[in-house]
């Protein structure tokens, strides 16, 4: 309610407000159970409410122009996480939405500059409730961005990545957090593949040492027809085994810096003196063919393959408790950063659980699903038929990537 002239600001969709048909945005209230109500504070009224027994009689001056309805309903996948009981700034925390990032809103109103009205799917609730405008949670992250002081549960979560957007700036490379900031919702739309689309490019993503190289080894093993990873070019002379195109495509050093200067890299490294790459090229050849294609990538690559063309399907592989991974991972072997392979250490489990726990906190809002690598057997199944899901079941995309001419 809007305090001077009290004038109801939202009606909540699905309320029972807004199904009687009774009362609209811009209606005066001027008397409550025969009582005038007119200067007097919204918290009289709802004082008035909570003493009034069996039916409440409202006098309201309808709006001069009622508002022609033009029902909005957009998808928009949350970038950031919000919880409305942390957050003084919302007029009522009972009919705010609890929501996290990677979810899906369902956005019925955009009236409002501030709030909007949104369902969280999947819903079964006729009503919505109150979710922060895109406006006002970027106003929000930029007065974190100068601000020291936390006041709020709601508002930590900016600062945590304006820290990060700071580190990244610094860093010069695109930032994940940086999106979440500037775009704290994407709008989605519902994508189902066509028989004579391309398949989704297939991204696994996770700390180092949780599996993620063994799973897409294993499915490429049980299934090469249907999946391949990209054949990475390198500057390394091939061994006598070594086909040229089949293990890598073998170049030179001028070659190479030449392909990562003019950006044709998704990713590349120095190894042994030599330097390794995933080309584009060498994804869209294996599409190209109908196959799906497999690639494991550094979260901070994601930005630069989440476009139009790819349609990634995002898996970040978590791993399980550290009991759990001391009970799975008794018989394997880590490679270290020397690159040598010894049993696993307690210490390597809890780097394992940090290092997950940072990536899920900054780049959580990419993943389209979360497989949690606990027996490898499992983990194989599951993540054959995840892959199958991402081709053949309808997904949520970010809309940008069906627009005709559109940009990713
Ligand atoms: N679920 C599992 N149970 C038991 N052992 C596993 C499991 N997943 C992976 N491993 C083993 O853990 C070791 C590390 O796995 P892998 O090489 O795939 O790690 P990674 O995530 O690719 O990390 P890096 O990028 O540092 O190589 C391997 O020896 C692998 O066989």
């Amino acid at each position: 309610i809007h305090q001077s002239c009290l004038i109801p600001e939202q009606v909540i969709h699905g309320g029972l407000a807004d199904r009687s048909g009774l009362l609209n945005m811009g209606d005066k209230l001027v008397e409550v159970n025969w009582q005038p109500v007119a200067g007097m504070d919204p918290e009289q009224i709802i004082e008035i409410l909570t003493q009034s027994q069996g039916t409440i009689m409202f006098k309201l001056v309808p709006m001069s122009d009622k508002p022609v309805n033009t029902p909005v309903k957009l998808y928009m996948r949350a970038m950031v996480d919000y919880c409305p009981q942390h957050d003084p700034a919302i007029p009522c925390a009972d009919a705010g939405v609890v929501f996290h990032k990677g979810n899906v809103l369902e956005v019925v109103d955009q009236t409002d500059a501030l709030w909007w009205q949104a369902r969280k799917l999947p819903s079964t609730s006729a009503f919505a409730g109150l979710i922060p405008s895109a406006e006002l949670l970027k106003r929000w992250a930029e007065e974190s961005v100068h601000s020291t002081c936390i006041t709020s549960r709601c508002v930590t979560f900016f600062i945590l990545n304006s820290a990060l957007l700071k580190r990244d700036q610094d860093n010069h490379y695109p930032s994940s957090s940086h999106s979440a900031l500037t775009h704290p919702y994407e709008e989605v739309v519902l994508y189902q593949r066509r028989m004579q689309d391309k398949h989704r490019l297939v991204v696994l993503v996770g700390s180092s040492g949780v599996g993620v190289n063994e799973l897409r080894r294993r499915l490429i093993e049980r299934q090469p027809k249907i999946f391949q990873g990209p054949v990475p070019h390198t500057t390394r002379p091939p061994k006598s085994y070594e086909e040229p195109g089949r293990e890598y495509h073998f170049i030179k050093k001028e070659q190479f810096e030449n392909m990562a200067d003019t950006q044709r890299f998704l990713e590349y490294a120095e190894y042994k003196g030599h330097l390794y790459g995933t080309s584009f090229d060498g994804i869209r050849d294996v599409l190209d063919k109908g196959m799906i294609c497999i690639v494991d990538i550094e979260p901070h690559a994601i930005p630069s393959i989440r476009t139009q063309e790819f349609r990634p399907y995002i898996i970040f592989v978590k791993p399980p408790s550290c009991a759990r991974m001391r009970k799975t991972r008794k018989n394997a072997q880590i490679i270290t950063n020397y690159f040598v392979n010894r049993p696993f250490k307690e210490e390597d489990f809890q780097e394992i659980e940090e290092a997950a726990k940072k990536m899920e906190a900054q780049y959580g809002h990419f993943f389209d699903h979360v497989l949690v690598n606990d027996g490898l057997q499992d983990s194989c199944e599951q993540l054959l038929w995840v892959t199958r899901r991402a081709q053949d079941d309808p997904q949520w995309v970010p809309a940008a990537w069906l627009q005709p001419t559109g940009q990713s």
